[in-house]
């Protein structure tokens, strides 16, 4: 197991109090601070649910002026990757599926929240919606994540690439 893994799993206790959550790793696609490319995601527990107050701008356009679909899935698959600090056990997205109400606008925030719908053993299945500032829902998706050993990420050689210039 490299840096990567190794840190992660050492930070990896359950986060059992209200605030914010680390990022997964520093240049995570989603959340990590040192990804040129990445959403930068920030993310806080409340009670049993992790929310994100999130911005998208011009480097993840679709349509212009509109977040590119698939910008809007990351950064939900990554939000549902925060819940797995309250579970307290790394897992993997299995199945994501992603509804897209009405267009989510560069330039505006948007307030983001996953919860866990329900365990079965290995599976968790989980919830997200996005709402504008006006509490209209924009965008709501449903996951399930599947449980695994430390040993699943080692398959990709552990410590994530340089991020290219
Ligand atoms: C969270 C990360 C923790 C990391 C810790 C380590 C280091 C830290 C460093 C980096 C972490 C950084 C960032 C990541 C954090 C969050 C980002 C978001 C998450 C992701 O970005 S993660 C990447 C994308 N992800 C993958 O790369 C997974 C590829 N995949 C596989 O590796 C295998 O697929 C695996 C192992 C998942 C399972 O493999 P498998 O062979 O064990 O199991 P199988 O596939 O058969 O399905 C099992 C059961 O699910 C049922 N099932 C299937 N589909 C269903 C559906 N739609 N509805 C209802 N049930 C369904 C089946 O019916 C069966 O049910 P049953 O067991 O009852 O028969």
């Amino acid at each position: 197991m490299d840096s990567v893994i190794g840190d992660w799993s050492e930070g990896f206790a359950r986060q059992d109090h209200a605030g914010p959550l680390p990022p997964h790793h520093a240049r995570c696609l989603g959340c990590g601070p040192e990804n040129p490319h990445g959403h930068h995601l920030q993310v806080w527990r409340e009670r049993d649910a992790v929310r994100a107050r999130h911005v998208f701008d011009e480097r993840h356009v679709g349509a212009p002026g509109i977040a590119h679909g698939g910008a809007v899935a990351t950064v939900l698959d990554d939000l549902f990757g925060f819940l797995l600090y309250l579970i307290g056990e790394p897992a993997v997205t299995r199945h994501l599926e992603v509804g897209y109400r009405s267009p989510v606008l560069l330039g505006t925030p948007y307030l983001l929240e996953a919860g866990v719908q329900r365990r079965e053993g290995r599976k968790l299945f989980v919830r997200a919606q996005g709402t504008d500032e006006g509490g209209a829902a924009v965008v709501e998706a449903s996951a399930l994540f599947l449980v695994v050993g430390l040993e699943h990420f080692a398959r990709g050689g552990g410590d994530a690439a340089p991020v290219a210039p």
